[in-house]
């Protein structure tokens, strides 16, 4: 479902260049769920950003459902993420002036597929059917962690791409976070997560370790 090969990516930073993925491979089957753990700045971003065809790999290459998302027009690919991949990103992924209704909506009209009914078994499951009409600068920080995964899963992803979905956390959030990943990932959704969280990586099918953008 996800294949990385040999993924390169290097930023110029002035005179000094950053490697921040040296040579990275990865596959991740449907129902999978896959944990990249690592220090501060090893590339877990970097990863999910080339992943996601939101960043291009200096080299290497990428497929989601056997379509090679890297090195393609963006317009190619924001339509295979549209249609295939759920991202939930560390900055966020809901647009200010909607309501979290209203996000859901027009991530399924981005992918071609309305579904009314799946937004509200969504909205439910992440518990915020009653915050359907609010704006996501009046939800609280777990009910906006919650939102974005909501958001994420509006256009029933094949591929779900998660940078630290639980990160300012409490416990029992998380656990809850954790369980809805799970029913995911059995609908079969293929599942990879950046997590410096112990609970996260225990829950993993399989943890990868980066260090200096290398998998150890
Ligand atoms: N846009 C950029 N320009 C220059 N350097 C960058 C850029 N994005 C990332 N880097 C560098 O690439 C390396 C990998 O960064 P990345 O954000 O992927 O690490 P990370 O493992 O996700 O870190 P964290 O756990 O702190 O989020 C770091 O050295 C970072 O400073």
């Amino acid at each position: 479902m996800i294949q990385a090969d040999e993924l390169y990516r290097f930023y110029r930073a002035g005179d000094e260049e950053v490697k921040a993925l040296r040579g990275v491979s990865l596959e991740v089957d449907p129902g999978e769920i896959v944990v990249i753990t690592g220090p501060s700045g090893s590339g877990k971003s970097t990863l999910l950003a080339c992943l996601a065809g939101l960043d291009e790999p200096d080299g290497g290459a990428v497929w989601i459902d056997r379509t090679r998302i890297s090195h393609r027009p963006e317009a190619e690919r924001a339509a295979l993420r549209a249609r295939s991949i759920g991202v939930v990103f560390q900055s966020g992924n809901l647009i200010e002036h909607l309501t979290v209704g209203q996000n859901l909506d027009l991530v399924q009209r981005l992918a071609g597929r309305r579904d009314a009914a799946w937004a509200d078994h969504v909205l439910e499951l992440t518990g915020l059917i009653a915050r359907t009409r609010a704006r996501p600068s009046t939800l609280s920080g777990g009910e906006a962690a919650r939102a974005g995964l909501a958001v994420a899963l509006a256009n029933r992803p094949a591929v779900l791409l998660a940078d630290e979905p639980t990160g300012e956390l409490d416990r029992a959030t998380e656990a809850g976070i954790l369980t809805l990943l799970r029913d995911q990932a059995q609908r079969p959704c293929a599942v990879v997560i950046a997590s410096h969280s112990p609970a996260v990586r225990r829950f993993a099918d399989r943890v990868l370790t980066l260090h200096d953008g290398r998998i150890t």
